[in-house]
């Protein structure tokens, strides 16, 4: 039987690029195809830098669709390098299909959730981690950016030791469980400080927000500093579309600085949208007890006192702290965990901003 050369070409170009998430036809990355005897298919693809860290996911994707075509017997791919004007022009189309705040995010359908919280430690960056990943197992495509700058942990929860491949202007974000991930953690050593002033952590953020190829996403997570310092300001300017969702956990002490998110968020004019209490009650599998250890309450008086709704109640869970330690959320490692169950449930009523004709937000609705 003879091998449909145009069918293995359409079938290898639509093979989609896991870090960029576009057609391999598309990004110019599939170079000669040649047939031999037997239904011997021999591809070349072309990869974006030498170092490829996701060769081995494209090889296997490839191998599997062209094996998909008729008549395709043995597949032999040979990997190669794009040459630096290809590189540059491939930046420059990725540029123009979908910039971040001038094309994709801004005007586009993308929902995007920042996650703030009064303090450090009740669990923002946990709860920001695993709503993104629960969408994108759900089959949303999601991004995340890790704006706690100076107490970034995304890279860690994710189970990423890699830096970002740089495209020209463009930084691909890192793709892990499902999720596009950029994290000032990828530049750095993770037992080294972050010594910014205010204006260059500004000026990363503007970075990570415009120079990022995020492409299309449906959900755009940030994980915001703690706090209602100029970091978290100047990334809500930076953002205006946000919906912002405000963690706290049930304790009296936690629920009072929460409250100065809230006010913040309504004196500029972005008042809260939803509000997510996390360390809720202790779950005991064993011994199928609940125990309140910080107390309860906190969640429903800072949803009352932000005129928003409370979205749920993530207890405090061992399987939780046990997945995040070992670099995947929870509702990956262990879907059916209580938390996780709490979480996933969270991820599918996520209150969505709607947008006017002239692209403003209108308010909010849950659906
Ligand atoms: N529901 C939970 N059950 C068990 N452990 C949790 C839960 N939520 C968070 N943790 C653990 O609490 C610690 C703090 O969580 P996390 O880093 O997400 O807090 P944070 O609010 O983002 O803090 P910071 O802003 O200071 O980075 C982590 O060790 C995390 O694994």
């Amino acid at each position: 039987m003879r091998v449909d050369l145009e069918a293995v070409q359409a079938a290898v170009e639509a093979v989609r690029d896991p870090e960029i998430g576009r057609p391999l036809g598309e990004l110019g990355m599939v170079g000669p195809i040649s047939m031999g005897r037997g239904g011997r298919v021999r591809i070349q693809l072309r990869l974006t830098t030498a170092a490829c860290p996701l060769a081995d996911q494209l090889h296997a994707a490839a191998v599997a669709a062209v094996r998909a075509v008729d008549g395709v017997g043995r597949v032999e791919v040979e990997m190669t390098t794009m040459p630096a004007r290809e590189r540059a022009e491939l930046a420059e189309h990725l540029g123009r299909v979908a910039t971040p705040l001038t094309g994709g995010l801004e005007s586009g359908d993308t929902q995007i959730y920042a996650v703030a919280s009064g303090k450090g430690g009740v669990g923002k960056s946990t709860v920001a981690a695993n709503l993104a990943a629960a969408l994108a197992a759900s089959g949303k495509r999601v991004g995340l950016l890790d704006a706690d700058v100076w107490g970034y942990s995304i890279p860690h929860l994710f189970g990423v030791r890699r830096s970002p491949v740089v495209l020209g202007e463009l930084m691909l974000p890192v793709p892990a469980h499902g999720v596009s991930l950029m994290s000032i953690g990828f530049f750095v050593d993770e037992e080294q400080p972050v010594v910014w002033r205010g204006p260059m952590m500004h000026k990363a953020m503007e970075q990570f927000i415009t120079d990022t190829y995020w492409g299309d996403l449906d959900a755009l997570f940030v994980d915001l500093p703690p706090g209602t310092g100029d970091a978290t300001l100047s990334l809500l300017e930076l953002l205006p579309t946000a919906t912002l969702l405000a963690v706290t956990t049930p304790q009296e002490t936690a629920r009072m600085v929460a409250t100065r998110v809230a006010r913040m968020a309504a004196e500029i004019g972005r008042p809260v949208a939803g509000v997510i209490e996390n360390m809720s009650t202790a779950e005991c599998a064993e011994c199928r007890s609940h125990t309140a250890i910080f107390g309860t309450g906190g969640g429903a008086r800072l949803a009352a006192e932000a005129d928003a709704p409370l979205l749920g109640q993530v207890p405090l869970d061992i399987a939780l702290r046990d997945a995040a330690d070992r670099g995947t959320p929870v509702v990956v490692d262990s879907p059916r965990a209580a938390s996780a169950l709490e979480l996933r449930r969270i991820a599918g009523s996520l209150p969505r901003s709607r947008r006017s004709l002239a692209g403003r937000s209108l308010p909010l609705a849950v659906v």
